[in-house]
């Protein structure tokens, strides 16, 4: 009889410990949430303007001639500007001055006309800018979506999921700014500037060209401005990230923190967040407030300057009265897009904090990829294969899986047993290909995983997990997951074989019935059987069930059971279990510790060998073998 190694024996007890088998408490909640002092989300690197410009100047592929239209109307709003200006000149010159009411009769309709026209035009410009601008970030925000779906499991293992979500749903509507309404802004400031400063110097070169002294100024306000307004952007964004996380963190864990008593440390977290983001956006109300009076200084300055000189003018007899107030009017409205366009600046800068993070998020990589020339297999026979696989988590030190093998031919059923952080479930993350092994293979009916199409080895997969995944949505929809298109009498005939027809039957609605997020209004016991059903209408080939009694109090366990052993007839399946009953009956068991696998064979081949499985048997001091539906000695049949 072999000896078993003490810290195997160690290792093996704190199994019996941690999960017992078939009597354990629903777990309460999924995953605690991470506690550290250093910042939740770290900031984007940066991207130059020009290059986020770059980066997302594709996506405008196919709604560019829409900038024609808007820079048309662009053009309409300064010129129906310059024509009441010019018409307000008329009325002082020749119906104030001189006291003559005629020209007023012809000047009223024309002015009511213009303003009719500048309504029309405006509501174009409104509709089409803002046409141009969602559909674009429809585009973007799918294409962020699609791509952040193809990231591989690891990146979301990495990652704060509330910070994701904030760059999917808030970071994108900065890019459409920086690139679509930035730019038209942009374009329909030129234009005011180019109409507003060609009617000046033809009406007084000298005023005019005394007016753009102050122009320089205005370009260094902007220039140091916007650089503050980007740091505190960038700070600003981060925050909303992090502050997000922590709402996603609590909210998601909220049977944790209550049980717990966390409410006011929850709270605290939050606070320190949003404390954060509410200095940031003060930085960058307090950069833009004082902005605001400088550029007004530098305005004044050059108005006070022309209007110094205009006056010398009008009395020297060089000017109109009218002529003196058009022009300053028109002074007015020539510094309007100047300082608009220097604010643009910092808009500009804002927006590409947010850009930046988006960028990050589409320059990752999935780790896992499909080759090109990926082969299609269509519906395996279901046999699995690992041959001395050896995996490390990216930016850990030990390998979680070390020369692995084993084999299961189609229809036989494998288990995974051992102490907790063995690697039983780092196998069967490779085997759904969330990960590529560092060295050696898996291979599915004798092709290595890497050579088939993704979407083949998934869909010859099905799964049920310890944490059982239910979605927000009705029951019905629940199960046709598993099988998109899946008909109503399948979905009953799935639901009937995983034992789920009777509670449904008896839920308000039935079928359409919703279950909550993570269903939530289920028991435990439910939702796995939800889950079985899911697994049923798949039919794949392949089984792979992760812990799927742990957290079920004996009698659901049992219940499940039976389910289970139909769901696994005639298909492959690798079970990975605490729970020696559900493994006792596999064709081969492989014993794992610490990423190694310590020994491999049937049930009675391993009790026989006294090694560590026969160990872990004496110490759960496991009953006689379950039969379908009948119950564990000393539990409560249902
Ligand atoms: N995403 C991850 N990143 C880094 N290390 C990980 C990750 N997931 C698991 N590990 C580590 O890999 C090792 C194997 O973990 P794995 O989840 O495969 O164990 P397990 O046998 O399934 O445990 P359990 O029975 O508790 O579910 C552990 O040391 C664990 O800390």
């Amino acid at each position: 009889m072999k000896r078993v190694p003490s810290h195997v024996l160690e290792r093996l007890l704190s199994v019996g410990k941690e999960s017992p088998p078939l009597v354990t408490a629903a777990p309460l909640v999924t995953a605690a949430p991470l506690v550290t002092a250093a910042p939740l989300v770290t900031a984007a690197p940066p991207v130059p303007p020009r290059e986020v410009f770059r980066r997302f100047w594709p996506y405008t592929r196919g709604r560019r001639r829409w900038l024609v239209p808007l820079v048309l109307f662009s053009l309409a709003g300064p010129l129906v500007d310059a024509v009441e200006l010019w018409l307000f000149k008329v009325v002082v010159d020749d119906v104030l001055v001189p006291r003559d009411l005629r020209p007023f009769l012809w000047i009223a309709p024309t002015y009511l006309g213009l303003v009719v026209a500048s309504g029309i035009l405006g509501f174009a410009d409104d509709m089409t800018a803002t046409w141009v601008g969602e559909r674009f970030l429809l585009t973007l925000r799918a294409d962020v979506f699609r791509h952040v779906q193809q990231l591989s499991l690891g990146f979301f293992e990495r990652r704060r999921l509330g910070d994701v979500l904030t760059r999917v749903t808030g970071d994108v509507d900065a890019v459409e700014t920086f690139l679509l309404s930035g730019v038209a802004d942009g374009l329909y400031h030129v234009i005011r500037l180019g109409v507003f400063l060609g009617l000046l110097f033809y009406l007084r070169w000298d005023l005019t060209l005394l007016s753009l002294v102050i122009v320089p100024l205005f370009w260094r306000a902007a220039r140091h401005f916007s650089r503050q307004v980007r740091e505190a952007s960038r700070e600003r964004r981060r925050r909303s990230g992090s502050l997000s996380a922590v709402a996603e963190e609590s909210l998601g864990n909220v049977a944790l923190v209550q049980a717990y008593n966390r409410q006011g440390w929850e709270e605290r977290r939050f606070e320190r967040e949003n404390v954060g983001k509410f200095q940031a956006s003060m930085t960058t109300a307090r950069i833009r407030a004082v902005y605001r009076p400088v550029v007004e200084l530098i305005e004044v300055s050059g108005g006070l300057a022309v209007m110094g000189l205009g006056t010398w003018k009008l009395a020297q007899g060089q000017l109109t009265l009218g002529g003196l107030l058009v022009f300053l009017a028109l002074i007015g409205k020539l510094y309007s897009p100047i300082r608009d366009l220097s604010r643009l600046g910092s808009t500009f800068y804002a927006a590409s904090a947010s850009a930046e993070r988006i960028i990050e998020l589409l320059d990752q990589r999935p780790q896992v990829v499909e080759s090109a020339d990926a082969r299609r297999i269509g519906r395996a026979r279901g046999e699995v294969e690992f041959q001395n696989v050896s995996f490390r988590y990216p930016g850990t030190p030990a390998l979680a899986l070390s020369e692995v093998s084993f084999h299961v031919s189609p229809g036989e059923t494998l288990a995974l047993v051992g102490a907790s952080g063995a690697g039983k479930s780092t196998a069967a993350k490779l085997l759904l290909r969330f990960y590529d092994p560092d060295r050696g293979a898996v291979r599915l009916d004798g092709t290595d995983l890497p050579e088939l199409a993704l979407s083949d080895v998934r869909d010859n997969l099905a799964v049920v997990l310890q944490e059982t995944l239910v979605f927000h949505g009705t029951v019905r929809e629940n199960i046709a997951y598993g099988r998109p298109g899946a008909t109503d009498a399948e979905i009953v005939a799935a639901a009937r074989d995983a034992d789920a027809h009777d509670f449904i039957r008896l839920l308000p609605d039935g079928y359409d019935t919703m279950v909550g997020q993570r269903g939530r209004t289920l028991s435990g016991g439910q939702r796995q059987r939800l889950a079985i059903a899911r697994a049923m209408i798949r039919d794949a080939p392949v089984l792979l069930l992760d812990e799927p009694t742990t957290g079920l109090d004996a009698r659901s366990g049992l219940r499940v059971m039976d389910p289970l052993r139909r769901l696994m007839a005639g298909r492959t399946t690798v079970v990975i279990s605490h729970n020696l009953l559900t493994v006792r009956d596999a064709t081969r068991i492989v014993v794992l510790d610490h990423g190694r696998i310590l020994e491999t064979g049937t049930h009675d081949d391993l009790l026989a060998r006294g090694g560590a499985y026969a160990g872990l048997h004496r110490l759960h001091a496991v009953p006689g073998p379950v039969r379908a539906g009948g119950p564990l000695p000393g539990t409560v049949p249902s």
